[in-house]
């Protein structure tokens, strides 16, 4: 697959040529997974905007939870929703999708900080349960330049116009501890945080950032899919 980059010390073999069932949306042939990465998608935020529950939107039929479960599939094995709804989504989302159960919203920070604990790879995938037009194929590079990532980067992130977009991007998990400290000293705001710290950029196209968070951000996606 063009842009992947092998390297046998940061990825496990590739998955067997076996062919995929029918109703998997991430065919089987398709999945170059790296043993460097666990994704956690936040799932677990209000909804205010949208007015309804944003991660069960339906998009070509496929709800957007179960869209980003499926493109972080393509690049690690380990995958946690953070949500205080975990009966309303378990059967809508792969079953390799695991979940850490929240009681109530508190913010992506502390819902990261919360999943840490599971976290045994070096790298988080850090994702919003909202990104439509998010590219799992598009993952696979990304997690594939992690080893170019200098040691000071606390983070691998991209940049849209209004400054790091934190749910779609790679942070070193032995490096939260800093935000674990944020946290205790009563600090909230993930923006805050990561003005603190050392970020490396990712170059993304800004159509793979494009959040849905409105009723009219959705008809756009309606109307323009991909
Ligand atoms: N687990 C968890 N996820 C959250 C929390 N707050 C926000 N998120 C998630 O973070 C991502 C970005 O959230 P936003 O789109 O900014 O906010 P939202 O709360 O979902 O929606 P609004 O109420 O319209 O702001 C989404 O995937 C949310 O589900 C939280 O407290 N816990
Ligand atoms: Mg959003």
């Amino acid at each position: 697959m063009s842009g992947w980059v092998t390297s046998p010390s940061t990825l496990s073999p590739l998955r067997p040529l076996t062919p995929s069932p029918p109703h998997l949306l991430v065919p089987n042939e398709l999945k170059l997974i790296t043993n460097q990465v666990t994704t956690i998608i936040l799932a677990g935020g209000q909804s205010s905007r949208m007015g309804r529950d944003k991660a069960l939107i339906e998009i070509d039929g496929v709800p957007l939870l179960r869209r980003v479960c499926e493109a972080a599939l393509l690049c690690s094995d380990e995958i946690y929703v953070v949500t205080s709804r975990v009966e309303a989504y378990r059967s809508r989302v792969p079953s390799e999708a695991q979940f850490i159960a929240e009681i109530e919203p508190r913010g992506p920070a502390i819902a990261v900080a919360q999943a840490l604990p599971h976290v045994s790879t070096p790298w988080i995938l850090l994702l919003a349960c909202d990104l439509p037009r998010l590219d799992g194929t598009q993952l696979q590079p990304w997690a594939a330049s992690l080893d170019g990532v200098p040691d000071a980067a606390v983070a691998l992130l991209p940049k849209h116009e209004k400054g790091w977009q934190p749910l779609c991007g790679f942070y070193r998990t032995n490096r939260l501890s800093a935000l674990e400290q944020f946290i205790e000293q009563g600090g909230r705001s993930f923006q805050r945080w990561l003005s603190t710290q050392v970020i490396q950029e990712l170059p993304c196209e800004p159509r793979i950032l494009f959040n849905c968070n409105t009723p009219d951000e959705l008809k756009s996606v309606l109307q323009t899919p991909g």
